[in-house]
């Protein structure tokens, strides 16, 4: 940590970390875990961002398995080429939208690496388990295009029948040569691809997408613990959303299942206390011939509204949630306009890394006058207003995917079924304190996560034995102990 400590800039740090990651894996883990709030903020969000808009310049050595549209036909030789036989969990991104920074194609490596260091740092699952993995299908951006050091293939994206393809062959490759129970997580993936993977592979691989449903299950624990706060049911409150993408749908569709679980009321009533805007502004039932499918739930009935302000005042929500991947859209008249008529409105600014969040800690505080329950995806540092302390939460899917991805694989489940990410979500909600509550917080620190990550893997594992798709015999008794008993533990061994 003292040579960690010497580099200034951020940067230095994550490159200096990735050195160590190679050169000694157990070091790396161990600091990881030990200095887990120090460091989260360098191996992951926000400077992973800056390191993959910069991966071709500061690459040293392929920390991945990359697999490009050259190797179409050959992608389970490709498969095979990785030195590990046993893999549990693969991350796998085309690139395409790398948190809100857009298309940034091979060089979104660093997001799948990133994620399996914390699915072990943070799940306790093996490091020689995981497989992180990009699939290089061209890039859309001129500027990596001209980029001598660009490390991809230099050409447009694959679209079409000729992407659907690819990514058949992929699917296929991996079951194939790992088994069905192997995790895939998706991972930024452009909206246009994101839902139909999930669709088309949820019936017959284990898969599991992040952006949807990672950031989905993070923000309902989120909620659920701000009520304790704010007060109120899931169904007594009102929903708006900046962003009707992959978190933004994914996000709303849950907390619509939760509320229909909990009142009996069908979802597709729920789903019309949650109302979304995108770029042409709030979705509204006549906008929807020309709306894609993920959004047309969505429509409800309204007069045609233009912008996120005057979607403020014309929806009167209690909880304002920003999923848009675009910075400082949470302007000072959005974030007063939801103060003037809510005594505590549940700002969440999700959007990532920092320079995309839709306000700043310092600015919700300030103009909702102290008042916001706020949490951000990207971390901030707590914030002095009129003389106290405010510390925002990390709403970030990093709570859920490494203890849900460790309760998947520990009780071998096949399948991913939206009750395992609502058991993930209670678990996690369960995990916050009176302590954090009393500092306004809606998450639980990052300094407990393997704790907490073993509490949500034996929620996940319990509700995949419940529903059947558990393979693991016999069912262990104690699933936290069992959980705990999983976890990979970078130990240095005391001789002394
Ligand atoms: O990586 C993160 O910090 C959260 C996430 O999945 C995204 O923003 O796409
Ligand atoms: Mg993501």
């Amino acid at each position: 940590m003292h040579n960690i400590r010497q580099y200034q800039l951020p940067l230095q740090r994550y490159m200096a970390m990735m050195d160590l990651q190679e050169g000694n894996e157990r070091l790396f883990y161990k600091l990881l875990i030990d200095n887990v709030e120090e460091l989260l903020p360098v191996v992951y969000t926000p400077t992973v961002g800056e390191a993959c808009q910069k991966y071709g310049s500061i690459f040293s050595r392929p920390q991945g398995l990359y697999i490009s549209l050259k190797e179409k036909g050959k992608i389970l030789e490709v498969l095979k080429n990785w030195p590990e036989r046993s893999i549990q969990v693969i991350v796998v991104t085309d690139g395409e939208r790398i948190l809100g920074l857009g298309d940034l194609g091979c060089q979104g490596m660093g997001i799948p690496v990133g994620k399996l260091s914390l699915y072990t740092a943070l799940g306790g699952v093996r490091p020689s388990a995981c497989l992180p993995i990009t699939l290089d299908v061209g890039t859309n951006n001129e500027q990596l295009l001209n980029d001598e050091f660009y490390i991809g293939l230099r050409q447009r994206r694959a679209i079409g029948q000729e992407y659907a393809d690819f990514l058949h062959e992929f699917m296929a490759a991996v079951k194939q040569n790992y088994g069905e129970k192997v995790l895939i997580q998706f991972e930024d993936f452009a909206n246009h691809n994101a839902f139909d993977l999930l669709a088309r592979y949820g019936t017959t691989h284990l898969v599991f997408n992040d952006d949807i449903q990672g950031t989905a299950s993070v923000v309902l624990a989120g909620l659920v613990a701000a009520l304790k706060l704010v007060g109120g049911t899931l169904a007594e409150h009102t929903y708006l959303f900046l962003g009707a993408g992959e978190a933004g749908t994914g996000i709303a569709e849950l907390i619509a299942l939760e509320m229909s679980r909990q009142t009996k009321i069908p979802i597709e009533e729920c789903r019309k206390k949650i109302w979304l805007v995108d770029s042409k502004g709030l979705i509204v039932s006549t906008r929807k011939e020309s709306l894609q499918h993920f959004k047309q739930p969505w429509a409800h009935e309204h007069e045609h509204v233009g912008n996120l302000l005057d979607a403020v005042n014309a929806i009167k929500p209690t909880v304002l949630i920003g999923t848009s991947g675009k910075g400082q859209t949470f302007t000072q008249e959005v974030v007063e306009a939801i103060s003037s008529f809510n005594e505590m409105p549940i700002i969440l600014a999700l959007s990532n890394p920092t320079s995309q969040a839709e306000c700043t800690a310092e600015q919700a505080y300030t103009w909702s006058k102290g008042r916001a329950v706020f949490a951000t995806g990207s971390p901030f540092d707590p914030v002095e207003y009129n003389g106290k302390m405010y510390v925002p939460g990390q709403a970030n899917n990093a709570y859920i995917f490494p203890g849900f991805g460790l309760g998947v694989v520990m009780s071998g489940a096949i399948r991913v079924h939206d009750d395992m990410l609502l058991a993930a979500s209670e678990a996690l909600a369960q995990q916050v304190t009176q302590e954090n509550f009393d500092k306004g917080l809606i998450y639980p620190p990052f300094s407990n996560i393997r704790k907490i990550s073993a509490h949500i893997a034996a929620n996940v594992a319990a509700k995949a034995y419940e529903l059947g798709l558990a393979s693991r015999r016999p069912r262990p008794k104690d699933l936290v102990k069992y959980a705990e008993s999983c976890m990979y533990s970078p130990i240095y061994r005391n001789y002394r």
